[in-house]
């Protein structure tokens, strides 16, 4: 017999996922089918999206072998029916106050800055570059935790270093970059791009510092078609693209409405649910159908 949800508290709750404590020890991770575009969370949800993303961190914790959060399997007896396949058990860790991203491809933020300094995070690239182009090799380019709705802020090496001491800064940057260079092979093998990723680490009780958060999910990550690759052209999300163009292509909604994006039509939800599932797949090798809980 699982616990019901509501005998856990719940601790934090952000624009896709939330957290809720079990005991003193151990969190249980929860990721909804909420998707959000262009900065609102839209009112349709992704059947299925909370469970496929869910599967994703699994693999990848178990492919990457870094120590990390997980406290359990995916049909832990704790978890409770209804996000059964959508939720973790994990340690609660004292969380490290930075998000660590990797970038092997220069685009959205990270364009920004290099367009405005020729730098990203304090980190000179080379001159000429484009939306799409490659960073050879990737760069550490962490980022503070805004409040829930704003957007982190880039932040330097040194600036970590001076918030967290010079050893974990530097730890943090070795871990980053290492994680995200296994994970971008483990998906180039499947020809699919890993272009940056956010990662969250944290401390245990025994102060051991552990992957933590979710991992190389289509929602800390972006991931591009490798089929559609040329070099300096930055391509459409691989997860995301089909609910965008739906917004700003046929639903007379633009970004510059100021009102809330209108519902998605059945057909976005379902092809966007593949899109899902194929990532997973593909990059996996596993079948989603063998994952645990109910089909939305
Ligand atoms: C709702 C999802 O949570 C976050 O977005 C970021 N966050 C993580 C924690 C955390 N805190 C203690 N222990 C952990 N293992 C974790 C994890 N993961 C808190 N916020």
């Amino acid at each position: 017999m699982r616990p019901e949800l509501s005998e856990y508290t719940p601790i934090y709750s952000g624009k896709v996922r939330e957290l809720y404590e079990v005991d003193d020890e151990h969190l249980l991770l929860v990721a909804s089918d909420r998707i959000s575009a262009y900065d609102y969370i839209l009112d349709t949800p992704i059947p299925d999206k909370g469970r496929v993303l869910t599967a994703m961190s699994v693999f990848f914790f178990d492919a990457l072998g870094v120590p990390n959060h997980l406290a359990g399997p995916a049909d832990d007896p704790r978890i409770p029916e209804p996000v059964l396949g959508r939720a973790l058990i994990t340690r609660r860790l004292d969380m490290v106050p930075v998000e660590c991203v990797a970038r092997g491809y220069l685009t959205g933020s990270g364009l920004r800055e290099y367009r405005a300094n020729g730098e990203v995070c304090g980190v000179p690239l080379p001159e000429g570059l484009v939306d799409g182009s490659r960073i050879d090799p990737p760069i550490f380019t962490p980022a503070t935790k805004a409040a829930v709705g704003d957007h982190d802020e880039n932040v330097s090496f040194e600036r970590v270093a001076a918030d967290v001491g010079i050893e974990l800064a530097t730890r943090l940057r070795e871990l980053t970059l290492g994680v995200y260079a296994r994970g971008a092979d483990i998906a180039r093998e499947r020809g699919i791009i890993l272009a940056d990723t956010k990662f969250e680490f944290g401390h245990s009780s025994d102060g051991d510092l552990l992957l933590a958060d979710e991992v190389l999910t289509p929602d800390s990550s972006r991931y591009w078609d490798g089929r559609l690759y040329e070099p300096g052209k930055a391509l459409p999300s691989f997860d995301k693209q089909i609910v965008r163009d739906w917004l700003t292509k046929e639903s007379g909604w633009s970004t510059d409405a100021g009102t809330p994006p209108p519902p998605l039509p059945d057909d976005v939800v379902e092809r966007t649910r593949a899109r899902y599932i194929e990532a997973y797949e593909r990059i996996s090798g596993l079948s989603f159908a063998d994952w645990p809980g109910a089909a939305a």
